[in-house]
C-alpha cells in the first residue's frame, strides 16, 4: 500500500496528464468510484454532498451524480459562488439534472434526514488553519448523526502530515484517491479518518514517485528477519542485553526479557538493581539475571556501569530502561552506556527520561534506537507532550536529527524515523493502551537488533509484529481489547513473526529424517 504527501500526489497527478490523462479524467474515475464504495458500504435513501471550492469539492460532485444515478435523493452544499475548471463543468452537470444545490447557509436545513453526508470540502490542497465560514461548516457536519464519507482526506487534517489546527471532519470513512494520504494513518489525523480505503482513478504506473513516508505493512518488511542458520548456538541466535528494573519495579524487566526470547534471542541477560536481582531471576526462568549496585531509592546509577560493559561485552546489543528509574545516577549510568556499547542500544521509558538536556545520543557514533511515547520525547526536545502529539511526524524527525539515532514513536499510529526514511505502523490496536505493552516492544525489537537487523528495520518489523500480536490475540479469544494485558502478547508474538517469516528463507540445514523434503 502506498502512502503519499500532497506534494506527491500533485507530482503523480501532473505526470499523468502530461501523459495525456487530463484531471477531468482523473476526477471522474475518483468521483464514481468513491460513490460506488459509499453506496455498498452505507446504502443511503438521502445522502448531502458538501463541496468546496476546489477539486475536492469537484469529486463531491461526481460522487453527487453518481448517487443520483443510482436512485439516492441526493443534495449538494457548494461553498463558493462561483466554480472554475473541471468542478464548474460537473456543477453544472449537477443543475442539468435537477439536482439541488444550495450555499453554505442552506447546510444545517439539508443535513437533518441524510442518511449520508459525503464531505467534500477540503482535500490536500488545504493546510495551515482552517478558515471561520469552513469551520463552521465542518462543525456542523460532526454534529449530524449521519455516517460521514470523507473524500480524499477529512477536510481540515493536512493531508501530508496528519496535523489538524481547528476544525475538522471525524469521517467513518475516508477514500483516499490512489493512494492513501500521509495524514490519514498519522494521528491525529488518523482518527479523523475512521476507515480507509482506495480508489483506483488511472495514474499510470510511469506517473508514481517515490513516497517519503512508507506504510509499514507486511510486504514492505519481507525479508527482513533473518531465520537462525546452522552451523547455531546460543550467541549466534542473538545475544541481548536487558539493563533494567529497579528494587520497586520489576514487572517492567520481566516484560522486556520475555518480549526478546519470544522474537527470538538465543540468550537474555539481565542486569538489575541488586534488590530486585532475586526475586526476577526467580521469575526469569531462562534469562541470567545479575544483580548490580544500587542507590538509596534502589535505582540503579554509574556504580552499576562495570557490570553492565561486562555483560555488554558477550552481548551483540542492549535494552536499557524499563523500570529503570529516573535521577541523576540513572542519566549518568545510561550516557556512560552510550558512550561505551559499541552494539546498538536501544533506549525506552526512564533511559529516555533520563537524558532531558543530555547530548549523549548525538555524540554517540555506533547504533542507537529510542522507543519514546509522546510524553518521553517531549523531556528530550524540551517540549509538552501536547506540542509532540500535535505534530508527530514532524517531532520524529526532528528528533531523529537532533540526536542522531532511530526514533520510534509510541502511539495509535506508532512513526519509525531514521534519517531522511519514515514509516507509519498500521497494525496498532486500542487494545494496546495497557501498561507493559510498551516494555515487551522494547524486548522484541532488541531481540532483532542483537539478531542482527539494522536499527531502522529492526524497529519496523517489532512495531509491526507487537500490533499483530494484539490483533490474534483479539481474533482468538474473542475477548474485549479492554481485557488484554500485557503478558498476553508473549504468547501470540511467535504467531506474528510466523506471518513476517512466511516471507524469509528457511535455515540451511539437514532435512529431519523422514520428511520426504529434498
Ligand atoms: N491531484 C490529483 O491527482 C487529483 C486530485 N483530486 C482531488 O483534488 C483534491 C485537491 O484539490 P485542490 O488542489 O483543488 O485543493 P482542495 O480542493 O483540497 O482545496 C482547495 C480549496 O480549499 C480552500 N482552502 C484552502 N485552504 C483553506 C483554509 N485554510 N481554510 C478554508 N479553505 C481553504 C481553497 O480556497 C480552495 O477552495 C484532492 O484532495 C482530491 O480530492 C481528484 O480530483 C483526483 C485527482
Ligand atoms: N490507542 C492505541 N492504539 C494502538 N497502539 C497503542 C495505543 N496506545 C498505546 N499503544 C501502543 O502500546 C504501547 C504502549 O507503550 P508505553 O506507552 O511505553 O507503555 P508502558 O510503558 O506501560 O509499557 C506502545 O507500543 C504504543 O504504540
Ligand atoms: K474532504
Amino acid at each position: 500500500m502506498r502512502l503519499y504527501t500532497a506534494e506527491e500526489m500533485g507530482s503523480a497527478d501532473r505526470a499523468a496528464q502530461e501523459m495525456g490523462i487530463t484531471g477531468r479524467i482523473l476526477m471522474e474515475r475518483a468521483g464514481v468510484g468513491m460513490a460506488t464504495l459509499a453506496l455498498e458500504r452505507f446504502s443511503p435513501r438521502r445522502a448531502v454532498a458538501v463541496c468546496g471550492g476546489g477539486n475536492n469539492g469537484g469529486d463531491g460532485f461526481v460522487v453527487a451524480r453518481e448517487l443520483h444515478r443510482a436512485g439516492v435523493e441526493v443534495e449538494v452544499v457548494a461553498s463558493k459562488e462561483t466554480y472554475r475548471g473541471d468542478p464548474e463543468a460537473n456543477l453544472r452537470a449537477l443543475r442539468a439534472l435537477g439536482i439541488r444545490v444550495v450555499g453554505p447557509e442552506g447546510l444545517e436545513g439539508v443535513l437533518s434526514g441524510a442518511e449520508l453526508v459525503v464531505d467534500a470540502l477540503l482535500g490536500t490542497g488545504f493546510s495551515g488553519e482552517v478558515r471561520e465560514r469552513e469551520a463552521a461548516m465542518i462543525r456542523q457536519i460532526n454534529a449530524s448523526p449521519a455516517p460521514v464519507l470523507a473524500v480524499d482526506v477529512p477536510s481540515g487534517v493536512d493531508g501530508s502530515t496528519g496535523e489538524v489546527r481547528g476544525a475538522a471532519v471525524r469521517a467513518d470513512l475516508t477514500v483516499c484517491a490512489h493512494a492513501i494520504k500521509v495524514g490519514c494513518v498519522v494521528s491525529p489525523g488518523r482518527e479523523h479518518a475512521g476507515r480507509v480505503a482506495v480508489v483506483d482513478i488511472g495514474i499510470p504506473p510511469g506517473a508514481e514517485v517515490e513516497p517519503s513516508v512508507v506504510l509499514n505493512d507486511a510486504a514492505s518488511l519481507a525479508g527482513l528477519i533473518p531465520r537462525t542458520a546452522e552451523p547455531a548456538h546460543k550467541y549466534s541466535a542473538g545475544a541481548l542485553l536487558v539493563v533494567a528494573g529497579s528494587r520497586a519495579m520489576t514487572g517492567a524487566a520481566v516484560m522486556t526479557v520475555a518480549g526478546a526470547q519470544r522474537a527470538g534471542c538465543g540468550i537474555v541477560f539481565l542486569v538489575t538493581a541488586a534488590g530486585a536481582a532475586p526475586l526476577l531471576d526467580a521469575r526469569l526462568t531462562e534469562a541470567i539475571v545479575e544483580g548490580a549496585p544500587e542507590d538509596a531509592a534502589g535505582h540503579m546509577g554509574e556504580e552499576a556501569l562495570d557490570a553492565v560493559l561486562g555483560r555488554a561485552g558477550r552481548a551483540s546489543a542492549v535494552v536499557v530502561g524499563p523500570g529503570l528509574g529516573v535521577g541523576e545516577g540513572g542519566r549518568r549510568l545510561v550516557e556512560g552506556i552510550l558512550r561505551e556499547v559499541e552494539a546498538p542500544v536501544l533506549l525506552d521509558a526512564d533511559a529516555i527520561t533520563n537524558l532531558a538536556g543530555s547530548g549523549a545520543l548525538a555524540r554517540r557514533e555506533a547504533p542507537a534506537v529510542i522507543t519514546p511515547h509522546a510524553g518521553e520525547l517531549g523531556r528530550i526536545m524540551g517540549a509538552g507532550a501536547r506540542e509532540i502529539s500535535a505534530s508527530r511526524l514532524r517531532c520524529a524527525r526532528e528528533a531523529a536529527r537532533r540526536h542522531r539515532c532511530c526514533v520510534l514513536l509510541k502511539g495509535s499510529d506508532t512513526i519509525v524515523v531514521e534519517g531522511d526514511r519514515a514509516a507509519v505502523n498500521p497494525t496498532g490496536h486500542v487494545a494496546l493502551a495497557t501498561a507493559g505493552t510498551g516494555d515487551v516492544l522494547s524486548g522484541v525489537i532488541g531481540a532483532l537488533l542483537s539478531r542482527g537487523v539494522e536499527p531502522y528495520d529492526a524497529a519496523r518489523a517489532g512495531a509491526w509484529a507487537h500490533g499483530r500480536a494484539a490483533r490474534l490475540w483479539l481474533e482468538e479469544t474473542g475477548w474485549p481489547a479492554e481485557s488484554l494485558i500485557a503478558t498476553d502478547l508473549l504468547s501470540h508474538l511467535p504467531r506474528a513473526f510466523a506471518e513476517l517469516l512466511g516471507n524469509s528463507p528457511e535455515a540451511e540445514g539437514p532435512a529431519a529424517p523422514g520428511s520426504g523434503a529434498g
